[in-house]
């Protein structure tokens, strides 16, 4: 058997010309584009990267890009007030801080600062809440983009066992509700559990964000699974891989999505659909 490879090039492609859309859209109706603030602090070779790429996207989109780099030096009262000024800004529709922020920095309280409406990373504590609550406002951007990859299979997700492996505040917590609300049975493991192969030979759908290399063993698959690799690890060749045996995994799953090509794509596509909607009801 053979995978069917999930392809996040194709389906994030997708979403950035629907976005693009929306905006024109907008503009047809005389409406101003939606804006995004990014910022990021210090110089972190990966952070960079992904940050000129949400910058690039938004350009591609239509979208205006505020851009805010930060010495490494910034203080937490510096980085409060930046946020608090955005928060304020009506011509301002998403703020984003990128992650991780220097260690001198306490990253929740600037989350936690951000306008719930602008948290177009669906990480401040009200869109978290929303999403246990059953009424999504802001969704996280890498769960909503599994969600979107996960709809193209056609597989009702209805009732399915999803093994969901780590329980981190970006990606396995807010998986496991994102799961939940299309019900599934959702099962999060993470470093204290015990038989972690058992389990996940039980999983009709397998979303892994550990961030270990290779992870995630072929045998441990139940044939015909959707997996779905949120890994990116970097490794001492340059070369980045996900979290799952890839090459083994795919003579086993049914479906599964690449690293790279996979899932990384689909969170920033995803920003930019928040971006469009929280533009849609801060300036509809
Ligand atoms: N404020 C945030 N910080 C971070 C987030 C986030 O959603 N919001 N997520 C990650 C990093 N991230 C986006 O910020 C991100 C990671 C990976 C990719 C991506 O396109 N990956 C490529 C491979 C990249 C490579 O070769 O290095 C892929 O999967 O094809 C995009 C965005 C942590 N911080």
């Amino acid at each position: 058997m053979s995978a069917t490879i999930i392809s996040g090039k194709v389906v994030s492609e997708s979403i950035l010309h629907s976005v693009a859309d929306r905006v024109k859209a907008r503009q047809a109706a005389g409406k101003r584009a939606p804006a995004l603030a990014v910022v990021l602090v210090g110089q972190d070779p990966a952070s960079t990267i992904y940050v000129r790429n949400k910058r690039l996207k938004c350009e591609a989109t239509g979208i205006r890009s505020l851009s805010y780099d930060l010495p490494e030096t910034t203080t937490q009262d510096e980085l409060m007030a930046l946020v608090k000024q955005l928060n304020e800004d009506p011509s301002v529709d998403g703020i984003l801080v990128q992650l991780p922020l220097p260690k001198h920095l306490d990253a929740n309280a600037i989350i936690e600062a951000i306008h719930p409406e602008k948290d177009v990373d669906g990480f401040h504590p009200y869109n978290i809440g929303r999403l246990v609550l059953k009424m999504p406002l802001l969704r996280p951007c890498t769960p909503r983009g599994v969600m979107t990859l996960l709809e193209t299979t056609g597989v009702d997700l209805k009732g399915k066992h999803a093994v969901v492996i780590g329980a981190s505040n970006i990606v396995g917590r807010p998986q496991a509700l994102e799961l939940l609300l299309a019900r599934c049975t959702v099962t999060v493991c993470h470093s204290a559990t015990y038989d972690l192969p058992g389990l996940v030979r039980q999983a009709d759908i397998v979303v892994a964000g550990v961030g270990r290399p290779h992870f995630v063993k072929a045998e441990w698959l139940k044939p015909g699974a959707i997996v779905i690799d949120v890994g990116i690890n970097r490794l001492d060749d340059g070369k980045v891989v996900g979290d799952v045996d890839f090459e083994a995994a795919k003579d086993v799953a049914g479906w599964i999505t690449p690293v790279p090509g996979g899932v990384g794509l689909m969170t920033v596509a995803t920003l930019l659909q928040n971006t469009a909607d929280a533009c849609d009801r801060l300036a509809p």
